[in-house]
């Protein structure tokens, strides 16, 4: 459990982060997002202790991680965007001397997090031969070893192929099982793909904290049908916004079909309402031409979110 209380942190007369509030449970995956600035990475590294909050507290599991920073930490695994790892040694010898140092049976814990971090085929490398993504679990590996609660990772697909992010993205899915984890990204798809909910800073600012499908739906509608018609746009309006489950219906010239209009048709909730309008139109007399459909995104929240700040 992390919680987050009116946490703020200036640097100079410059505050990067403005009271924020949010508090996590056990067992959820938690994508951090803002733009460039934001202030995720200086949240972060407030969480993990690295940083003190000019004002507000951070506890773990109830411990404040100011006045108690060694009990508090001990919970916590860190995985920076570019984990510092030694790149001269052998993947094996690096994971059990990180045990060592974490008070750990090398024994025990380095097969474990082998299998965990889906490591067997890399373990006799140097680490300097490592393709990112293989570097990726490896730093995993390391933020994992002294059994944290609580995990936060930053930017972890951050520069992998493809593979590699599904690769990573899965083990995230499978650890995020028993864990806290929060993670950083710029990629709002993959928060839609790792995360049950979405923390959005902008400005320093917490501007969202909800699931991600309560999101999608909180800029108002969560789709939109673009239809283009022949005849009289305005009376097709009318015929649209008489349906069940349409929230608003403009309609406007079609760009470069002076004699076309297009009707833009915000649907409420999730119910799949285009046959009914196509159906009506017809039964209208209207001629239509095109129909396309747009679910909202998160990227449409993000916009809308961010940048009205
Ligand atoms: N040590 C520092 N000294 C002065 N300003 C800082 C320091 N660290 C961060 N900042 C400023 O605080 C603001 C927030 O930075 P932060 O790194 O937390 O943003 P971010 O959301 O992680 O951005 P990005 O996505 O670009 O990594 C930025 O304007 C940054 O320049």
């Amino acid at each position: 459990m992390i919680e987050v209380s009116h946490v703020s942190r200036n640097f100079g007369d410059f505050r990067a982060v403005n009271d924020v509030s949010f508090s996590i449970p056990t067992g959820q995956i938690v994508g951090l997002l803002g733009p460039n600035g934001a202030g995720k990475t200086t949240t972060m590294r407030m969480i993990t202790g690295f940083l003190a909050p000019s004002a507000g507290s951070v506890k773990i599991d109830g411990i404040d991680i100011t006045e108690n920073p060694v009990e508090a930490k001990r919970k916590i695994g860190y995985m920076p965007e570019s984990a510092p790892l030694y790149g001269e040694m052998i993947v094996e010898d690096y994971l059990r001397y990180i045990a060592g140092i974490y008070g750990q049976n090398p024994e025990e814990k380095v097969p474990l997090l082998c299998k965990e971090c889906g490591l067997k085929e890399v373990m006799s490398k140097n680490i300097s031969e490592l393709s990112r993504g293989n570097r990726q679990r490896v730093a995993l590996a390391h933020a994992l070893m002294n059994d944290p609660e609580i995990l936060i990772l930053d930017e972890p697909t951050s520069g992998l192929d493809p593979n590699q992010v599904e690769d990573v993205r899965s083990i995230i899915r499978e650890i995020g099982k028993t864990r806290t984890v929060i993670v950083s990204t710029h990629i709002l798809s993959e928060v839609e793909t790792i995360c049950s909910r979405a923390i959005i800073i902008s400005g320093g600012k917490l501007v969202a904290d909800s699931s991600i499908e309560e999101l999608k739906n909180s800029i108002g509608t969560s789709s939109t049908v673009y239809i283009t018609v022949g005849g009289d746009g305005n009376k097709a309006c009318e015929l649209v916004k008489s349906i069940n489950g349409v929230a608003g219906v403009t309609v406007g010239p079609k760009e470069g079909e002076a004699n076309l209009s297009e009707l833009v048709v915000s649907v409420n909730g999730d119910a799949e309402i285009r046959p009914v309008i196509i159906k009506k139109l017809v039964e209208g007399g209207f001629d239509l031409y095109e129909a396309a459909h747009n679910k909202n995104t998160l990227e449409d929240v993000f916009h809308t979110l961010t940048e009205a700040k």
